[in-house]
């Protein structure tokens, strides 16, 4: 049975050299092997925390590494990030443990003549770190020191120091960083929320209400197996995060109305718009991606709702929805930025050219989808990224040039009013509010 860093090293070389995506090679390596609870937490920590890290790690290598990480054999790179990895950040694990297990890997992968160099630098590592320097060097130009301190791209704190100022963007990277908490939504047409806290307490599963928010569990204690938590296959709730359960609140959809949620799937919206309507009505779930919609398809089902039909293809072409909705959803496809901490390879994977694509995309889609909204209607667009230019900037811009379109604030007894600013936009910062980072703004035709 191989070890828990061998997993997250096999793990790590697929993610680095095959490009593949962390959470599929890191549930590909945990199905093949099966570890057992702490083994797989260990892994787990291992893979998603190194991904995150990997600018402060590599810097780490740079200044104690007789090579720049870069230049570095790829394989010994990876095993100097998790020695470095669990020196720094794990503070369970004994410095001598990490020191010799990476050696170890050095040696059980084909790197035996450099395991000398694992052990100088690792413990060249502790010798700084016993002495009180920190061996990480920070520069003082505020982007690089943030972007090396967090192990962010310069540009993701440019763009965060624009918005937010040093102060706040120092505990939004520290956030994002953090492992990630999961939500539940309650099926309200299902069950209740007390009966669904009384389930998991009976089994042995402690889980917090969430401020603001009626539908909304937190697991407390982090990462399960989803399948098997209590009512999962009666339909008794859905995995979703508490801000994007704020999305539909905002909608405000009513029962017998006609609305239209135009990139749904997998769907934690549209099934969200579907119990709030109490499943009558009628629900058009649009999106282009097919693979998405059968997991959209399997929520339903699993859900036993009755309400929506699903509608495959590009939203900025149905002609056939022109002013027949109440209200439309445009959760648009998006940067990413407020949900760092669940996909830890956005961050390196976005990039400002690839969000320039997404924001005409983002224009092209809310100027189509609002063609769907009858007059009086409303439209709620969403976003879960913190960058102005997909949020603010994009509806103002429409605003602009659609006179006949207002921003409309949620109600006083919206579980959205309290993260309403004053021009209208609901706006949610992880490091304040707990929550992933989301944007959304509730817009009404005349
Ligand atoms: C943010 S995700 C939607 C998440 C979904 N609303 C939920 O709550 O589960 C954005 C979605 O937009 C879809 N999409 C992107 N471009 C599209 C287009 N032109 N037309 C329709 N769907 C599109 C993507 O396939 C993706 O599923």
């Amino acid at each position: 049975m191989p070890t828990p860093r061998q997993l997250a090293f096999d793990a790590l070389h697929a993610i680095y050299r095959r490009g593949a995506y962390t959470d599929v090679a890191l549930d590909r390596v945990l199905r093949q092997t099966n570890p057992s609870g702490a083994d797989r937490a260990l892994v787990t920590e291992l893979v998603y925390g190194i991904v995150r890290r990997q600018r402060s790690l590599d810097a780490l290598i740079d200044r104690l590494g007789k090579k720049k990480a870069s230049q570095q054999p790829p394989d010994l790179r990876i095993i100097l990030q998790i020695g470095l990895y669990q020196l720094r950040y794990l503070s369970h694990i004994p410095a001598s443990a990490a020191v010799d297990t990476s050696v170890e890997l050095a040696k059980k992968n084909g790197l035996k003549s450099l395991s000398g160099v694992v052990n100088g630098l690792l413990r060249q590592y502790e010798r700084l770190a016993a002495q009180g320097s920190d061996p990480l060097e920070l520069p003082t130009d505020p982007i690089q020191r943030l972007g090396i301190a967090y192990s962010f791209p310069d540009w993701i704190i440019q763009l965060w120091l624009a918005q937010f100022g040093v102060a706040e963007t120092e505990k939004l990277c520290e956030w994002f960083n953090r492992p990630p908490a999961i939500d539940l939504r309650v099926n309200i047409l299902k069950t209740t929320i007390d009966e669904v806290a009384t389930a998991f307490s009976d089994a042995g599963i402690a889980v917090s209400r969430v401020p603001y928010l009626p539908q909304a569990l937190r697991l407390v204690g982090g990462a399960r197996s989803i399948q098997q938590l209590p009512g999962f296959q009666e339909g008794w709730w859905t995995v979703q995060d508490s801000s994007a359960q704020l999305v539909a609140h905002l909608l405000d959809p009513q029962p017998g109305e006609v609305v239209i949620d135009a990139c749904a799937a997998p769907g934690g919206k549209t099934t969200h718009i579907a119990e709030l309507m109490g499943d009558r009505g009628t629900i058009w779930a649009c999106d282009r991606v097919l693979s998405r919609l059968r997991k959209l398809q399997e929520n339903i089902q699993r859900l036993q709702l009755h309400s929506i039909q699903i509608c495959t293809g590009d939203s900025r072409q149905f002609p056939q929805f022109r002013q027949i909705a109440d209200r439309v959803l445009l959760d648009a496809p998006c940067s990413g930025l407020g949900t760092l901490h669940r996909r830890p390879d956005i961050r390196w994977r976005q990039t400002p050219e690839k969000i320039a694509q997404l924001s005409r995309l983002q224009e092209e889609l809310l100027t189509q989808t609002a063609t769907w909204v009858k007059s009086g209607g409303t439209l709620v667009y969403a976003t879960c990224t913190l960058n102005s230019l997909e949020n603010e900037t994009a509806v103002q811009a429409f605003c602009d040039r659609h006179p006949d379109w207002q921003i409309q604030p949620p109600s006083p007894d919206s579980p959205a009013a309290p993260f309403t600013t004053s021009e209208g936009w609901i706006k949610v910062l992880p490091h304040l509010h707990q929550m992933d980072g989301f944007f959304m703004v509730k817009l009404k035709k005349k």
